[in-house]
């Protein structure tokens, strides 16, 4: 289990400019590596928030900027309860008149789960921005410090209110529902081919170009103040030859939903569907997704007799999270489908 640490804050000089609250949980943006041309063997979540801050003085002419440390580790360690301590705390800042906009700074291999999820659980119009780095802070043409630029003005711009989680990276301007990284290495990783961006930097200049058609932040019906403890939601990844027996697997070590990244459309070989169907008798939630990539699963009239979800077009991986959210609502196939048409 990661160790929670103990927040520190640094601040800057009061000022007229927008208050911005950098909340750093680790990842390559505080990575670092004794070599500068080492882009891949070094080690995430190293520096601190001041030290983030303090690489970046440009920022404090756009926004009053103070950070929080809330963990400092690569975001595959990113967990539930991290994700519950995050969500908690920005809704506590952004309910004060003290505070504009946040950014999360975070290791991208998770990001988007993150993201995600506070896009799900953060009550306020407020901007949000999830932004992280390819190269670690040592390397040359570290990446870093323009994207924290970029997020810092991006959370202190008013036109950047009620667009639900961004995730600001590389100059584009993602929204969290959509946006996934698509590359191991690369940093142009985020994309969101299919529905597109949000918007991009220009520039100095944010412009928005669309808006998410999904619920999210001040919409949403997730609330996660009094919860303790997320369900256990685990992943089925479909492959040839793949037997009912990982969902039994699944139940046995006390999954509450399985999401099932499905070949194709969402599709299933009978053994895995016998599986499923065995596990919606023992009372899990079963979501269909898909491991493709992109485009919808769509609903099939068998969903409904069989007792499962469709996943639209989240990946298995968000699918988890809203999952996961909907079952502290209800354990309804028919109620949990509506959550997976709207949010
Ligand atoms: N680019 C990165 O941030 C990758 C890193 N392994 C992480 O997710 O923490």
């Amino acid at each position: 289990n990661t160790p929670v640490q103990v927040a520190s804050t640094v601040k800057s000089a009061e000022t007229d400019l927008p208050n911005v609250k950098i909340l750093a949980t680790g990842g390559t943006i505080a990575g670092s590596s004794a070599s500068n041309t080492d882009t891949t063997d070094y080690n995430a979540g190293q520096l601190g928030v001041e030290t983030l801050i303090k690489a970046v003085p440009e920022m404090t002419k756009v926004a009053d900027v103070s950070g929080e440390q809330v963990v400092n580790v690569g975001s595959p360690e990113i967990n539930n309860e991290i994700l519950l301590k995050l969500g908690k705390r920005i809704n506590t800042l952004l309910a004060s008149k003290d505070v504009d906009g946040i950014v999360v700074t975070h290791g991208t291999d998770t990001l988007e789960e993150t993201a995600y999820f506070l896009n799900l659980v953060v009550r306020s119009t407020k901007p949000v921005v999830v932004v992280g780095a390819m190269r670690p802070a040592t390397a040359i043409s570290a990446d870093g410090p323009m994207n924290l630029y970029n997020a810092v003005k991006l959370a202190a711009n008013p036109a950047a209110k009620k667009k639900g989680v961004m995730v600001s990276f590389n100059d584009r301007i993602g929204a969290a529902r959509y946006i996934t990284k698509t590359h191991t290495t690369a940093v142009d990783t985020f994309k969101s081919v299919e529905q597109g961006y949000l918007g991009a930097f220009a520039g100095e200049t944010p412009y928005f170009s669309s808006v998410s058609n999904k619920k999210h932040t001040s919409q949403t019906v997730f609330d996660i103040s009094k919860i303790e403890k997320l369900p256990q939601v685990d992943i089925l990844y479909s492959h040839q030859n793949d037997g009912g027996y990982l969902y039994d697997a699944a139940v046995d070590a006390g999954a509450d939903g399985i999401v099932v990244a499905g070949s194709g459309n969402g599709s299933m070989s009978k053994a895995s569907m016998e599986g499923a169907k065995a596990a919606v008798s023992e009372g899990t939630a079963v979501v269909r997704s898909t491991r493709v990539g992109s485009g919808v699963v769509t609903h099939k009239a068998s969903d409904d007799t069989d007792g499962l979800v469709s996943a639209d077009s989240l990946n298995p991986q968000k699918a988890r999270i809203l999952l996961m959210l909907s079952l502290t609502k209800t354990k309804d196939p028919k109620k949990i489908q509506h959550y997976f048409n709207n949010y």
